[in-house]
């Protein structure tokens, strides 16, 4: 388990949002709630930045955070995120900001703490790069999309 530092930046949460946590003992996600004045619609097609509250500092470069869609809300409602998935940086100290889309054809009313995405924390190589002329040859080759199994 991997500690990390957090910052509540809004006082709603820890009184009407509950402080962040994991829902059952194997998720792999933690719930990112909408903080919202009042409930927000969201048209067919619209995105809409919506905050969180919260900012988390991961510090160590050999970890990063995803901001992932939650699969009920995806599937039955096609709320998703407008940048498909979040990136979070190891020294990002901001407010986590949610991008919320409505791919679906029917206005979704996204209320005030809803759970609206989950933060996955996962570990991140960085890669020190080293220029060539040529590569060792490989089977593949430069062989993509679809190549392998034609005659
Ligand atoms: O869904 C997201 C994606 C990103 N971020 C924050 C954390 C991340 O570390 C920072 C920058 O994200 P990214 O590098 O993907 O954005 P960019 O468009 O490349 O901008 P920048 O020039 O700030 O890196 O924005 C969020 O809060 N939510």
């Amino acid at each position: 388990m991997q500690a990390l530092q957090v910052k509540i930046l809004d006082p709603r949460i820890g009184r009407e949002l509950p402080f962040p946590s994991y829902a059952t003992e194997g998720s792999a996600g933690l719930d990112l709630r909408a903080l919202l004045d009042a409930p927000l619609v969201l048209a067919p097609g619209e995105t809409q930045l919506i905050r969180t509250g919260l900012a988390i500092y991961i510090a160590d470069p050999g970890f990063a955070g995803l901001i992932l869609p939650r699969s009920g809300l995806g599937h039955k409602h096609g709320i998703v995120l407008g940048n498909l998935v979040g990136l979070i940086d190891a020294d990002y100290q901001g407010e986590l900001m949610i991008s919320c889309w409505n791919r679906g054809h029917t206005a979704f009313t996204l209320e005030p703490g809803e759970r609206l995405a989950q933060y996955v924390l996962v570990p991140v190589v960085q890669a020190r790069f080293e220029v060539v002329d040529e590569f060792h040859a490989t089977a593949r080759g430069s062989g993509g999309f679809g190549s392998s199994g034609r005659q």
